[in-house]
């Protein structure tokens, strides 16, 4: 390609600076077939997928700010005598990596607002990722071919969890270091190997005088650049999947209706990077976070009171507050078990949405491609699970908070707790039957505006005396949207009997599979949509409106 473009240049003189260097990069790197090939990509529209962007862009804003900070913070433990501009801590004794923190905050040029910028953007990073993923779970875009995508997404939420964990632990302050202090007795009630493991990560006793170092590579070089890398897969996959899409006319699993990556796409885009930045540095400049100074240098011997870890980490603190403390005697060790199963179920709540794209394929024995979104009202018990996942989790970010609920709403900090362990088994049962039943109501409303149009509250008196409400039929358009979405049937253990009449045995989980087929579509989970007949038979004038 390139050589006919050259060719032709020449022959109407010298091409412009811009085509030259087009040419001279396509000769090297073939952009031209690269971008023939994407640049009309196309990607359809709806607010919800912006969301993965704000988690790239708080990402990247992560990235820069981190890197500047790099620049002037010191992670090491060596023991330092204060001498900045912060006078109440002048003469104290204190780690470098606390001592350069107050440095960034009070003594280099934008220090402190980079700081902010740093940590609120890793807070909206998280919950960009939660929100992101909560939006892929209802409208079940993880289902094939996307459950690969789906586990990447995934682990990027766990890795961000942990690396923002290893970031607000560096400053060394009495805050973070209380938070260490806490993923040290987590590590230490894991029976037989948790003592070798906890002295393996400090380097000896706690605090040591090695974490601040290690957590630093940990957290500006291996998580980061492990995450960097799944990104990109993720991305990748999103563009070699193409996105999915609402149902509406002219939609189908065969095409992608929107507007091209180039120049449209990609014009939002770079003015979405720009607000979500404008607005993270909005936050950062106005709303103080982590004032390391008002809390102090770590001391292994101080607590201070309404300690609280960052919103992503708060429902591993929930697992903890709420449980009793319970020890046991085993064989002359002590187990403790009122830390040890909330270390077990820490993780267990994580796979628990991990994995569901893969129950839910296994249910449905589905093995087609899916493109089209589900509206979550047609998925009731996948809704319903969704809301009872989030009600686990979000009880537990409750329990985590008990001590600030109870100052805060002058409540009983044990009525708090009890409220914690008692909900956090009631509530999720609660949503899911909640939520399942709003579900088919809107499910039964749609049929309803399908077949009888939508209410106007206009009513009409008849000559006959008759009031009646004047209803709107639909347009094509919603009435396809409102009715595009699959039914699954549930599944049926087959014939007991084979063909030659010899009894087979129905496996256990045959059984558990059609159960469960039958909890998710049975008749209790899901309103038949109108049929043809249906639809034709009441608008064709015999129907009463
Ligand atoms: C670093 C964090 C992440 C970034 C930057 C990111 C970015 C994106 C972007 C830009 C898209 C396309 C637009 C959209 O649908 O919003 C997307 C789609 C997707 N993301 Fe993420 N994502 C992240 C984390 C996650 C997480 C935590 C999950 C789930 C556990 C996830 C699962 C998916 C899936 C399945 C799709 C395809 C959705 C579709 O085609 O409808 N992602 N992601
Ligand atoms: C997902 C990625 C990341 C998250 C969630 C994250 C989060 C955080 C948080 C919450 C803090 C505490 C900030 C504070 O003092 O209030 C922090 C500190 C820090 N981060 Fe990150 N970070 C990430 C990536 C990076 C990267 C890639 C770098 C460097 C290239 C970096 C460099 C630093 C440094 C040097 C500090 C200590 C200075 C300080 O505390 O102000 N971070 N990080």
């Amino acid at each position: 390609m390139s050589t006919t473009t050259s060719t032709d240049s020449r022959s109407r003189g010298k091409a412009p600076a811009g085509e030259r260097l087009a040419d001279w990069a396509d000769g090297r790197l073939g952009i031209y077939s690269l971008a023939k090939a994407n640049m009309r990509k196309i990607f359809p529209d709806h607010w919800s997928f912006m969301l993965g962007e704000v988690c790239l862009y708080s990402f990247i804003i992560i990235i820069l700010t981190g890197v500047y900070l790099t620049l002037f913070f010191h992670p090491s433990m060596n023991e330092v005598e204060y001498h900045g501009s912060y006078v109440p801590l002048q003469g104290q004794l204190m780690s470098e990596a606390f001592n350069s923190t107050l440095h960034i905050s009070f003594d280099v040029r934008g220090g402190l607002l980079i700081r902010q910028i740093h940590h609120w953007a890793a807070l909206i990073f998280l919950a960009g990722m939660f929100v992101h993923m909560m939006r892929v779970f209802f409208t079940g875009a993880f289902r094939k071919p996307r459950e690969v995508n789906w586990l990447f997404g995934f682990l990027l939420f766990v890795l961000g969890m942990f690396t923002g964990f290893t970031g607000y632990s560096l400053p060394d302050d009495l805050l973070s270091g209380t938070g260490v202090r806490f993923m040290e007795g987590a590590i230490l009630s894991v029976p037989i190997v948790g003592t070798y493991l906890s002295f393996f990560l400090f380097g000896g006793e706690f605090p040591g005088g090695d974490f601040v170092a290690r957590f630093y590579s940990i957290h500006i070089l291996l998580l980061p650049g492990i995450m960097l890398g799944l990104l990109v897969a993720h991305l990748i996959l999103v563009f070699y999947h193409k996105h999915t899409q609402f149902a509406g006319p002219g939609k189908s699993n065969k095409n992608v209706v929107g507007m091209p990556l180039l120049p449209v796409y990609m014009a939002k885009a770079g003015g979405f990077f720009f607000l979500v930045f404008g607005a993270i540095a909005v936050i950062a400049a106005v709303a103080q976070i982590n004032p390391i100074w008002a809390m102090g240098p770590y001391r292994p011997d101080q607590v201070s009171t309404g300690a609280q870890p960052d919103w992503y980490m708060g429902f591993s603190e929930g697992l903890i507050r709420f449980m009793p403390g319970w020890e046991v005697n085993f064989w002359g060790h002590t187990l403790v078990l009122g830390v040890f199963i909330p270390l077990v179920i820490f993780p267990l709540v994580l796979v628990a949405i991990a994995v569901y794209p893969f129950i839910e394929a296994w249910v449905t024995g589905d093995k087609r491609e899916h493109h089209i979104l589900d509206r979550p009202r047609n998925a009731p018990t996948r809704t319903g699970l969704g809301v009872a996942w989030m009600t686990v989790y979000l009880t537990l970010l409750i329990g985590g908070g008990n001590d600030l609920w109870a100052t805060h709403f002058h409540l009983s900090i044990n009525a708090v707790t009890w409220f914690v362990r008692i909900f956090v088994f009631v509530g999720p049962v609660l949503a899911f039957l909640i939520t399942k039943r709003i579900c088919l109501g809107l499910q039964r409303r749609d049929k309803e505006k399908v077949l009888h149009g939508r209410e106007t509250g206009t009513i009409k008196r008849l000559p006959h005396g008759e009031f009646i409400e004047v209803h709107e039929p639909l347009s094509q358009e919603q009435l396809h949207t409102l009715t595009a979405h699959e039914q699954y049937q549930p599944l049926e253990i087959g014939p007991t009997v084979d063909d030659n009449g010899v009894e087979r045995k129905v496996k256990g989980a045959e059984k558990l599979r059609a159960k469960l087929s039958d909890a998710y579509f049975g008749e209790e989970s899901q309103i038949p949509k109108p049929t043809v007949e249906e639809y034709k038979e009441i608008t064709s004038g015999h129907g009463h409106h």
